[in-house]
């Protein structure tokens, strides 16, 4: 279990990147969106016991993360995007780091690297961006910690290895592990998702599981704008909008159209307040 606790992070010479951020997160697979600088690099780095907290904390396991401690450590990988990777080839970077994992799984990695039809002793400075970028999630992905954090998974993947990739993710998480994805485009892996964090200029909107959104709100499609409603845009002709869940209606989560609803100004402090009540 990650935990935010009124975390705040200022860079030296910024503004606050991040302003007091509280959450739960538990096992499953978060999206995390925000706009460009809206933090989510920051708390990723947070999370990862890259950056330290200004003030506040953010525990694993209740170990605040700041601490490092080896065997917290061993439990967090974090793959930015374009990370370098030293080593010639994959093999040779596994066999320097992945001893520091003691949940790397060696028949995962070849099993991964298979599927996305990479030879482990291919030279990485030879491979394709994309091609580097499948070597670095199929390593993150075989560490098996328990949280992993990835900023842009899907830039450089052609479409085939993102449904590739979605399918990889899906069969092996286990219930203890949290990924969180950054991404800008959530259509690449939209049936991936079991939770959603939304930052905005450094707060965090919205963390919530998929299940606690869809039983606060409803999104629906009419050819009349619905009374009542949150938030409405109208594409085509008909009225697409978010709607207080008072029963049990059971929608699917159009996360663009909640995103869009959170930008916007006359929407989003009711929406966050039926969120978070
Ligand atoms: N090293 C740094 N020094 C100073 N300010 C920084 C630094 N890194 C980020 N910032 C600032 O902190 C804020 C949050 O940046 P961050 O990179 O976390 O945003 P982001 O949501 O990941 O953005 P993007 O979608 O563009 O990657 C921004 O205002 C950014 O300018």
């Amino acid at each position: 279990m990650l935990e935010l606790r009124r975390l705040k992070f200022a860079y030296r010479k910024g503004a606050e990147a991040l302003t007091n951020a509280s959450a739960s997160i538990g096992g499953g697979v978060y999206l995390l969106l925000g706009e460009n600088g809206a933090g989510k690099t920051t708390l990723l780095h947070l999370m990862a016991g890259l950056l330290y907290p200004g003030s506040g904390e953010c525990l694993l396991n209740g170990d605040p993360i700041a601490s490092r401690r080896p065997s917290d450590m061993q439990r967090i990988f974090f793959l930015g995007d374009n990370m370098p990777f030293p080593g010639r080839t994959i093999d040779e970077f596994v066999k320097m780091h992945a001893q520091f994992f003691p949940t790397f799984d060696p028949q995962l990695l070849a099993d991964i690297l298979g599927r996305f039809g990479i030879n482990p002793a291919e030279r990485l400075d030879g491979m394709s961006l994309g091609t580097r970028k499948k070597a670095q999630l199929a390593y993150a992905l075989s560490l098996r910690t328990q949280v992993l954090l990835l900023d842009e998974p899907a830039n450089g993947l052609d479409i085939s290895s993102k449904k590739l990739l979605q399918e990889i993710i899906v069969e092996n998480i286990t219930e203890e592990q949290t990924i969180i994805v950054s991404t800008h485009t959530v259509w690449d892996f939209k049936n991936l998702f079991d939770g959603l964090l939304v930052l905005n200029h450094g707060q965090l909107l919205v963390a919530s599981t998929v299940d606690e959104i869809l039983g606060r709100i409803a999104f629906v499609s009419a050819s009349e704008p619905p009374v009542g409603a949150l938030y409405i845009e109208r594409v085509a002709g008909r009225f697409n909008a978010i709607v207080k869940n008072d029963g049990d209606t059971d929608t699917d989560i159009d996360y663009v159209l909640l995103y869009s609803a959170l930008m916007n100004a006359d929407a989003r402090d009711n929406i966050v307040k039926l969120l978070n009540d």
